[in-house]
């Protein structure tokens, strides 16, 4: 089982994230949110593509949204019903993937 945080450790996870890598990470309805945005479809997808395969080695998986050449992204750990390390792994990722 995965460790729940509580709510000052989240928003020093999410400001050491941000520090790290930008600015637009948040905290919506309790998950990790981020609007990625890429220069076309084949971008987005393509970035999708490379997370998908990283998510599935990481056993944890991202809701998320596509349309053209955003990606909107919520993450949360069903399993504990809020934010573990685990989020914030896969957030790491994402940015590193994005760019
Ligand atoms: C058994 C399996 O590891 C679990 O169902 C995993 C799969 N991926 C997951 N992804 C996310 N985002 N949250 C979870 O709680 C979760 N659980």
């Amino acid at each position: 089982m995965v460790e729940q945080y509580s709510k000052l450790e989240i928003d020093g996870e999410l400001a050491l994230l941000n520090q790290l890598t930008s600015v637009h990470w948040i905290l919506k309805s309790g998950k990790l949110a981020k609007t990625f945005t890429f220069s076309n479809f084949i971008e987005a997808f393509g970035f999708m593509t490379k997370v998908a395969l990283y998510a599935e080695k990481l056993g944890h998986h991202p809701e998320w949204f596509n349309v053209y050449k955003t990606v909107n992204v919520n993450l949360i750990t069903h399993e504990v019903g809020g934010l573990s390390k685990k989020d914030f792994e896969l957030a790491k990722i994402m940015e590193i993937l994005s760019h």
